[in-house]
This record gives C-alpha cells, structure tokens and sequence, in this order.
C-alpha cells in the first residue's frame, strides 16, 4: 500500500559540537515519492548539496525538474532545540520501481559523487532501508551488522540496548492480582 509517513523531530541544542552527525542527520536522499517539511527557519540546520559538491543552507528553490537532493542535518548548537515535522509521502514497499530515461540536461545537475548516494534497488522498500541506513549510521550500527556472507542481519536486542536489558532483569516484577 502506498503509506504516508510523519516524523515530528527534536534536536536538541548542544553546548559543544561532538562528531558529525551523531544527532543530526548524515548526508542522504529522502527515498519517498515527495516530502514536505517544516521547519524552523531562525533555527535552520537543513543544509542540501550542489552540483559541484558542496554544502548550503537549504532555501526555497522553484525550478521546473528536479534532481533528488542529498541533504543532511547539522548537529544543533544554536543554543535553541530544532523541531521539525517531515512528512514523506511513499510507494508501497513492495512496489517495483521502473527505470527511467533520464534527460541529459537533467543529468547535468547531478553531483559527481551521486555513485555512492543513488537508491537504485527496484524494489522501493529496500531502497527505503538502504536510505534509512545511509542517514542514520549510528543507529544503523547499533541495529544492524553485516555478515561474512554479506547480509545484513538485525543484532540482538541485548546487543543493541546492553543496559536497558541490565535495567529490565533488575526492575521489581510486576505481580498481577485477580
Ligand atoms: O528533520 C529534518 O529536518 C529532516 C530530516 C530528514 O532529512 C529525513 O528524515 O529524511
Ligand atoms: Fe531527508
């Protein structure tokens, strides 16, 4: 089934500015069909990337055809929390994608590096999760580990929560009374 997916986010802001993207976003493609987002422009933090490689503040942009942008979110330091609430409207994840013929003066835009950002799998669901992985590695490694055999298998609930397990064994046990 096609599916509408809503995400209301907070950044929170930090004092100091730790690696890169451990509470923003790293560089992707949304893998859904249109997003919309709103966002809190006097806090800002969308940055998207140009043709030539490098990284702008996100600004409102009418033009005729687009290339898929790869954006990212900056870690938050402005001193304010950043919410935002993206709203990305998708195929089902079953559905296949077809190829397309693409139009020079379109393929013209494209980044170089595009290679490594392209969600080329035809079926949607597993572009999604490659997507998925793509911006947020962090918890993708937490969540995931990829065998010798190549496939990516989901880790352990232990694994992934090493002290919520800890909290869970150790918390009173809940005695239900008839
Ligand atoms: O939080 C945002 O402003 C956008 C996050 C984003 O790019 C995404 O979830 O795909
Ligand atoms: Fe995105």
């Amino acid at each position: 089934m096609p599916h509408i997916r809503v995400k209301v986010v907070r950044y929170l802001s930090m004092d100091d500015k730790p690696a890169e993207h451990v509470l923003g976003v790293g560089p992707h493609k949304d893998y859904s069909f249109l997003t919309i987002l709103m966002q809190d422009d006097d806090v800002g933090g969308l940055q998207v990337q140009t043709a030539d490689g490098k990284w702008i503040a996100f600004e409102r942009l009418i033009q005729c055809c687009y290339v898929t942008t790869t954006h990212r979110i900056l870690n938050n330091t402005t001193g304010r929390d950043r919410i935002s609430i993206p709203i990305f409207f998708n195929p089902a994840t079953d559905a296949q994608i077809p190829h397309v013929r693409i139009p020079n003066y379109i393929l013209r835009q494209v980044p170089a590096n595009v290679e490594d950002q392209l969600l080329q799998d035809p079926i949607y669901g597993i572009s999604a999760f490659k997507g998925l992985a793509r911006s947020h590695m962090n918890e993708f490694e937490r969540w995931y580990a990829t065998g010798e055999d190549g496939i990516v298998k989901r880790r352990e609930f232990h694994l992934c929560f090493p002290r919520l397990e800890q909290l869970i064994e150790n918390s009173p046990k809940l005695v239900h009374s008839t």
